[in-house]
């Protein structure tokens, strides 16, 4: 069975004491997860020791930064690497949001890198792709997100890639309340599978979690977890809402 997960991404939001208040309100109410289901928050770097504590009193409920740097240690001014994550007890990354990708030039290549370390040190990367508005519009968008995953994940061995969890995340869905219709997201993501299926085996296929990110909201949540190859979802905006992103949780299959 593959893993059901709600991954929070607060991007870069709430100061101190909204994040502990919002992490308090959710983690408070009676969440009955299923076996299988996983909550992650990926926080800001300066909230993840509290995240970790608060999370540390609760049956999977994890925390992620939403970076790490592609290098081991030394004289990277301002980077913070998967050894300092590990140690002060996260167990997701994000890496690769189309954020990073855009803003901070981050390259399908430096990605595979900041998954090695990631993986070196026992951090599991949830791995974002998905395409722009333009490539949708040509009908590429298959052909665009499969150059995503072979030239960031493909040099994986198959222990490794089991460790990762995707999130396929349309460009064009992201904060913008258009989210990609039911049938897009179970398209795409059934094409991630069937890649992964060809490099990886129809096995390792079927035990990775591809999770939707664009727009997931409380009002749309169901529709989109109950597709046979979207296991959860990667939430932006919403997440930001106890009320709203309680709803997503529970909208797990
Ligand atoms: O980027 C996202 C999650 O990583 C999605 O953001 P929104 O849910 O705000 O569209």
């Amino acid at each position: 069975m593959r893993k059901q997960i709600a991954a929070a991404n607060w991007k870069m939001n709430l100061n101190a004491d909204e994040a502990h208040q919002l992490l308090t309100k959710i983690l408070h109410t009676k969440l009955a997860l299923k076996p299988g289901q996983e909550i992650i928050f990926a926080v800001p770097f300066p909230y993840i020791s509290m995240a970790v504590k608060k999370c540390a009193e609760h049956n999977n409920v994890f925390v992620a930064a939403q970076n790490c740097s592609d290098k081991t240690s030394g004289a990277y001014t301002g980077e913070t690497s998967a050894i300092m994550l590990q140690s002060v007890g996260v167990q997701y990354v994000i890496i690769g949001h189309s954020e990073r990708r855009e803003y901070f030039n981050e390259t399908n290549e430096v990605l595979a890198k900041k998954i090695d370390q990631c993986l070196s040190h026992g951090l599991k990367p949830l791995f974002c792709c998905g395409e722009p508005l333009s490539i949708r519009e040509e009908g590429k968008e298959k052909e665009f997100v499969a150059e995503q995953l072979k030239q960031s994940l493909y040099h994986l061995t198959a222990d490794q890639l089991q460790q990762i969890v995707i999130a396929y995340e349309p460009i064009w869905a992201i904060g913008t309340g258009k989210t990609a219709t039911t049938q897009q997201a179970q398209d795409m993501h059934a094409f991630i599978r069937q890649q992964i299926e060809l490099k990886y085996g129809h096995h390792i296929a079927q035990t990775i979690s591809i999770l939707y990110g664009g727009s997931v909201k409380a009002a749309n949540a169901k529709d989109l977890f109950s597709q046979p190859d979207v296991d959860g979802g990667l939430v932006g905006g919403a997440s930001l809402n106890a009320e709203e992103f309680i709803t997503i949780i529970q909208s797990l299959d």
